[in-house]
């Protein structure tokens, strides 16, 4: 079988160590949480077929490539409906999800906070997920308040998720090797995944919080407070980078209270 011409627009860069690949399926954890797990972007298959090992549960393959999808049709003929052509960002997962599932991949680096953000969009249905992406954007996901690299999707990831960083990739077990690193990082889903607040809300305050980050909160909020009514608001002087998820959550609760 003639292999996959890497194609850089598509972040193609194919994994080359069998034992990196093993444990990043190994970092799965089931246990009856869901039965049915995508793996976006499966390439010419290093980790598929570690999935496709484990009879834990039912797996499905979404790479948007052609190239690679005529490669795994044939490699896995017995996937059949299972295997997709068709770009992970515009799958409706309602056509072949009716329950939960997991979410596995070595993701194209170039659309990893789209990635991020369709898990987020879709976390009633998504309790885990284990991937790999850039250091940096791994590092991003999981920091906490005061660190340069916290920002709009820490906050909203470590809302909803346990964030763990699990181990760091050479770029040398790559064919291309990419420029920067890579790292491993898991996503537990809360137990309730709701917010003990306007959760609408939320997502308005972090997001204006974060895009004018330089600025005090007072000032980056002014159009969702009732700045008479909360002047004496400590917590709105400080900036967006230094509050916890639970900050987050109180600010909007006494935002809406005072409204
Ligand atoms: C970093 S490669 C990983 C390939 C393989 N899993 C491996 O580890 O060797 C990323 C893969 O994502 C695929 N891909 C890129 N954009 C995609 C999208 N929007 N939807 C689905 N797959 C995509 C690429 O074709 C490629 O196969």
């Amino acid at each position: 079988m003639s292999l996959v011409r890497a194609k850089k627009h598509l972040g193609q860069h194919f994994l080359t160590d069998k034992n990196i690949a093993s444990k990043i399926v190994d970092s799965l954890r089931p246990k009856g949480k869901y039965t049915q797990v995508l793996e976006v972007g499966p390439g010419m298959g290093v980790l598929s077929d570690f999935l496709l090992q484990k009879a834990d549960y039912e797996t499905f393959l979404i790479d948007i490539d052609t190239e690679s999808y005529n490669f795994l049709k044939k490699k896995y003929p017995q996937l059949k409906q299972r295997l997709i052509n068709a770009d992970f960002l515009e799958m409706d997962f309602s056509t072949i999800f009716t329950g939960s599932f997991a979410i596995i991949g070595n993701f194209p680096y170039n659309i990893s906070s789209q990635i991020l953000f369709k898990v987020l969009d879709s976390r009633h249905q998504v309790p885990e997920l284990v991937g790999m992406f850039q250091k940096e954007v791994a590092e991003r996901c999981a920091s906490k308040p005061g660190s340069k690299e916290y920002g709009i999707l820490s906050v909203f990831l470590q809302a909803y998720y346990k964030v763990e960083y699990l181990f760091t990739v050479k770029a040398g077990v790559f064919n291309p090797p990419p420029k920067v690193l890579s790292a491993v990082i898991r996503l537990t889903r809360n137990e309730v995944p709701e917010l003990n607040c306007d959760e609408k809300l939320f997502w308005q305050v972090v997001k204006a919080g974060f895009n004018q980050r330089r600025k005090t909160l007072r000032n980056a909020l002014s159009s969702l407070i009732n700045k008479e009514a909360m002047t004496e608001d400590a917590t709105l002087d400080l900036r967006a980078e230094r509050l916890s998820v639970n900050d987050f959550v109180e600010l909007t609760n006494r935002i809406t209270a005072n409204r």
